[in-house]
């Protein structure tokens, strides 16, 4: 039987904006995945842990995919030892999931330090990578390893970090976050 192409979306999230949605929607219906799964992180290896509790993260992503049918919010890392060792995950998800096809999504700036996650080797060898460009990580394309594509995700210059300081200072950037998500933001006084 078919196995369902189940894109990896990991990320800290913290908190979702718009430059991960419009890339998970632009993989979803321009480069043939089934569904896009967001792995809310604990602990990012290769992240100082100042965060937004795991369960806030993982409610302001349920608030902005809501509706649209391919997305889901996943705490699958949530039982699993931190730091969050992405090998350790993709393992643990073949073993849960048996009927799916897991690809790991990841963004260039995440490309270019690959070689200091845990496995990486293993992990190239053992799953399909793709990749998204993100302003200000260029990569080439000819020194990718054959499991590995580069996807053509237009480039949206927006990060987290921008939202946690927009918020922290005052601003209104609305427009920068699901309408829900920014909210609950607001609503909550979170990043002041
Ligand atoms: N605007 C964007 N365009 C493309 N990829 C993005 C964008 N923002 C985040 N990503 C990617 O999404 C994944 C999860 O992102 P993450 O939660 O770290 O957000 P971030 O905006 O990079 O956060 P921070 O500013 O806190 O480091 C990472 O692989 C990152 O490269
Ligand atoms: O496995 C590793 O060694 C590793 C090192 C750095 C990042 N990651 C994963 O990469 C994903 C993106 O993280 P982030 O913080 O950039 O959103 C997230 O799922 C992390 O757990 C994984």
């Amino acid at each position: 039987m078919k196995k369902i192409k189940t894109g990896i979306f990991g990320g800290t999230f913290n908190p979702i904006h718009i430059g991960h949605l419009a890339l998970a929607n632009y993989i979803c219906e321009f480069e043939e995945l089934d569904e896009l799964w967001f792995l809310v992180t604990p602990q990012n290896p290769l992240k100082e842990s100042d965060f937004l509790d795991d369960n806030i993260r993982l409610e302001l992503v349920k608030l902005a995919i809501e509706g649209y049918p391919k997305f889901l919010a996943s705490d699958f890392e949530f039982h699993l030892p931190k730091p969050s060792y992405s090998c350790d995950t993709i393992d643990k998800l073949k073993k849960a999931y048996p009927d799916r096809e897991f690809i790991l999504i990841i963004g260039g700036d995440n490309w270019l330090i690959f070689d200091k996650w845990r496995d990486y080797q293993r992990i190239i060898n053992e799953n399909e990578i793709w990749i998204y460009p993100r302003p200000g990580s260029t990569i080439d394309k000819s020194t990718l390893p054959p499991s590995v594509k580069l996807t053509n995700v237009p480039e949206i210059d927006i990060s987290s970090t921008f939202i946690r300081d927009g918020i922290k200072s005052g601003k209104d950037i609305r427009y920068f976050m699901h309408p829900a998500v920014y909210q609950k933001i607001k609503e909550e006084g979170y990043f002041l």
